[in-house]
């Protein structure tokens, strides 16, 4: 069984949270996760997500899905998907984990556009939002834990209304790495370098100041609105562009402060890159001034023909 350390101890199976089958209902699939399915259900009369480990999984599927526990048991952050448990007692397995009904952070983005009607969505809340993972992403720094896979995508709301809190909610890609995996699952594996710096996609070096440079196109992500990094362009040419001191545009709309945050996390060394406390405070500071809070969104063209 393998084992799993964290803040200086090692944890186990055994050390996971046992929580009695019977005590859980499934409602209805959520959508796919990266092993099977993730369902919305209840523990108890708690509403709860859970993620599901197919019967028919390879031995590897299943050290992974129970490191991926081990993984997110340890955390204990407002801004990280909270574990409630695992059900490992016998097939099927899952992971019951806190419910997070407003989806991912990049399919919100997309749907809030503001089309023809006003859309609810201002400045502040696309600060705020950012906000909300940074905090989550200095917590992992200061347990020197590296994610490794930072990007929109892989956070989640708790509404889709109002002002919704976000979290995030996958650890795969650190999964892989922790168990070595990503030399099992052969060097191909997608590597999301619109995500990454230099360092990593070229010589592997991965630190916390790669999730800062990651948490900077998240930035971009967020204050485009959903839009994919460096529009039209593979993977190749962005690592051409970025290690020629390339970088992206800002988006439509982006006030200049917070522009000027994005490109500190894309500064090519990555001593010279902000920690995550420094962002913070840099993004309080914009979320504090008058010019960027009020600045307007952009407004897609209100003709009805054009689908975005
Ligand atoms: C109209 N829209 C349609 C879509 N809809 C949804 C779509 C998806 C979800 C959803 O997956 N919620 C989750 N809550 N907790 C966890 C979730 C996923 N988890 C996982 O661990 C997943 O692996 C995961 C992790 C990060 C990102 C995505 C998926 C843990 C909720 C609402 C809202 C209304």
């Amino acid at each position: 069984n393998p084992n799993y350390e964290f803040g200086g101890s090692t944890y186990t199976v055994k050390d996971l949270n046992e929580i009695p089958r019977e005590n859980l209902t499934l409602v209805k699939a959520l959508g796919q996760g990266a092993f099977g399915e993730v369902y919305r259900g209840f523990l108890g009369d708690i509403p709860v997500a859970v993620k599901t480990l197919p019967e028919l999984s390879s031995n590897q599927a299943e050290m992974d899905f129970l490191m991926e526990a081990l993984i997110m048991s340890k955390f204990d952050h407002p801004n990280i998907v909270h574990f409630m448990g695992v059900c490992f007692d016998k097939m099927p397995r899952f992971i019951v984990l806190e419910l997070l009904p407003g989806g991912d952070l990049k399919t919100f983005l997309r749907e809030a556009r503001p089309k023809c009607s006003k859309s609810n969505l201002t400045m502040k809340k696309l600060l705020a939002m950012a906000m909300d993972v940074g905090k989550g992403c200095q917590y992992l720094e200061e347990h020197h834990f590296i994610h490794r896979d930072l990007a929109a995508r892989n956070c989640l709301l708790t509404t889709k209304e109002g002002d919704p809190d976000v979290k995030i909610a996958d650890f795969g890609m650190a999964r892989d790495i922790y168990r070595a995996d990503y030399y099992r699952k052969g060097g191909k594996t997608i590597l999301p370098v619109k995500w990454m710096p230099p360092e990593a996609f070229l010589d592997g070096i991965f630190t916390s100041k790669t999730d800062v440079w990651s948490f900077g196109v998240l930035l971009w992500e967020v204050l485009s609105l959903g839009y994919m990094p460096y529009p039209g362009r593979g993977n190749q040419e962005v690592m051409q562009l970025v290690t020629s001191g390339g970088r992206l545009e800002p988006p439509a709309m982006c006030p200049n402060p917070v522009y000027h945050i994005m490109m500190q996390c894309w500064h090519p060394i990555p001593e010279e890159r902000p920690n995550f406390s420094t962002i913070i405070e840099r993004l309080g500071y914009c979320m504090q001034d008058p010019d960027v809070i009020n600045s307007p969104l952009p407004e897609l063209s209100c003709s009805p023909s054009v689908e975005r």
